[in-house]
């Protein structure tokens, strides 16, 4: 119940320059993590900025608690589901979002996309590209600066042939087209998909259509939530190739995955998640053993690794 509840309509507008002077500064003062994929190492220490900073992020809903009380004497209670967090996405850099089922990242990736639920109330500061954003920017840059690859296929347009979907509205249609082909080959999708509806396609067949989909919006910053399941491990894997090369020609990637294994082989850094906040934000180095992860969970997470036995350490 303290300042938070003021911010109830959206992001907080914290425009003043002091505020990303002190935030810089505290970038600077930090030690950066150095990774061995070959991008410029200047992109983020000449313009001094992430390609993706949030602060402080903070998503509760209000509810009413049944539970207090008859039903007409229900209580409205907040309840917090993302607390304080704060991640960063340098250029060239894949972040990896590792962590329980319903620990907030789904509403991580909705807050950068400027996706809100009508009873959610945000606070905190997301830069993109060195710029404070707000609810409303963010939903503008929404297709247009950063992607999403969304967990659900249901966020295909049932109404739309798949080929118009993946096109899109804008760019050149020409070069869409051949850009659609390029994919449609990449990701095993024949060209007769163009022609189908959504509800025409497998599971898989509709990841790949989402992949496809974010792809070709030619977007400085992918965020994908959880964009393998239901592909065969050759698919899953070639996805992954894609979002390194894409990192690796200076775009950014925040990818949210239940799939560490998968996530080691291409990320730079990763974020542990755990009740709605990053517990631990490392690189992936440090997970080759327990002894240089810090958190207790994340050390957990290592040994529930299938090389590591599985084993599920209270
Ligand atoms: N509109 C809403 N109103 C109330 N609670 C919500 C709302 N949307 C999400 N939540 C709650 O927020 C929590 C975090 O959900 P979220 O989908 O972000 O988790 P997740 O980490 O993405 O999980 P998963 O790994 O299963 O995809 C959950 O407990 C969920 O029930
Ligand atoms: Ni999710």
């Amino acid at each position: 119940m303290e300042e938070r509840t003021e911010s109830e309509k959206g992001m907080r507008m914290a425009r003043e320059t002091d505020d990303i002077a002190a935030h810089e500064a505290a970038e600077h003062a930090s030690a950066h993590v150095h990774h061995g994929h070959s991008h410029a190492p200047s992109s983020h220490h000449a313009g001094g900025h992430h390609l993706l900073q949030v602060e402080d992020l903070t998503v509760s809903f209000s509810m009413y608690d049944v539970a207090s009380g008859s039903f007409f004497g229900a209580k409205k209670v907040e309840s917090r589901v993302i607390d304080a967090l704060s991640i960063s996405v340098h250029v060239g850099e894949i972040v990896a979002v590792v962590g329980a089922s319903g620990s907030g990242k789904t509403l991580l990736a909705d807050a950068i996309l400027g996706l809100y639920e009508p009873n959610a109330s945000v606070s905190g500061r997301i830069w993109f590209d060195g710029v404070l954003q707000d609810a409303e920017s963010l939903a503008a840059l929404r297709g247009n600066g950063i992607s999403l690859v969304p967990q659900s296929v249901n966020h295909l347009d049932p109404l739309m042939k798949v080929g118009r979907q993946v096109r899109g509205f804008s760019g050149d249609a020409k070069d869409r087209e051949i850009e659609q082909n390029r994919l449609f080959a990449r990701y095993g999708l024949d060209e007769s998909v163009d022609d189908l509806y959504p509800f025409e396609l497998s599971g898989g067949m509709a990841r790949r259509v989402l992949l496809a989909c974010a792809l070709i919006e030619n977007p400085k910053l992918i965020v994908a939530d959880e964009p393998t399941p239901g592909l065969d491990l050759d698919l899953a894997v070639a996805a992954l190739d894609d979002f390194r090369t894409f990192a690796d020609r200076g775009g950014g990637v925040l990818l949210i995955t239940h799939d560490i294994e998968l996530a080691l082989r291409v990320a730079d850094r990763v974020a542990v998640f755990k009740d709605g906040t990053v517990v631990e934000e490392t690189a992936v180095a440090n997970f080759a053993s327990p002894d240089t992860l810090v958190h207790p969970f994340s050390k957990q997470l290592w040994h529930a690794l299938p090389e590591h036995g599985f084993e599920v350490i209270a």
